[in-house]
């Protein structure tokens, strides 16, 4: 499967313990990230990303661009609910989880469940779409 990773500023640490916690079941998948926050995972972990520009230089719309071309399957995005000014306006790229049902977590209680249910195989459904 492939999965969108995004962070904000504030939950970067967090998206690296995450992928540190995870690296067992993220690395029988593909992983694509904004610019940074893929930079960070490679960073702490040996996982190998394929990574977007950074988010404020067009990163954000790279994913929501392969979101609309069906090449994601699940996003993680962890956000800070009082994003800090400079940081880019992300709501497309929930608004297009919606419109394609696109598995979305945004704090971290939910990409365990998300994480956990993808390596059960729950959700071999999206290769149909595939
Ligand atoms: O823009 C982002 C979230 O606002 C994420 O982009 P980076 O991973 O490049 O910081």
């Amino acid at each position: 499967m492939n999965i969108g990773l995004i962070a904000h500023d504030s939950k970067k640490k967090l998206m690296q313990n995450f992928c540190i916690a995870y690296r067992g079941i993220l690395n029988k998948n593909q992983l694509f990230a904004t610019g940074t926050t893929g930079r960070l995972i490679e960073e702490a972990t040996n996982l190998s990303v394929h990574k977007f520009l950074a988010g404020h230089l067009g990163g954000d719309q790279q994913l929501c661009s392969e979101i609309e071309h069906n090449h994601i399957d699940l996003v993680i995005f962890l956000r800070d609910p009082s994003p800090k000014s400079h940081e880019p306006d992300v709501n497309n790229i929930f608004t297009l989880c919606d419109m394609y049902n696109i598995p979305l977590a945004t704090n971290l209680a939910t990409a365990e469940l998300l994480i956990k249910s993808l390596d059960r195989g729950d959700m071999e459904w999206r290769e149909i779409y595939q």
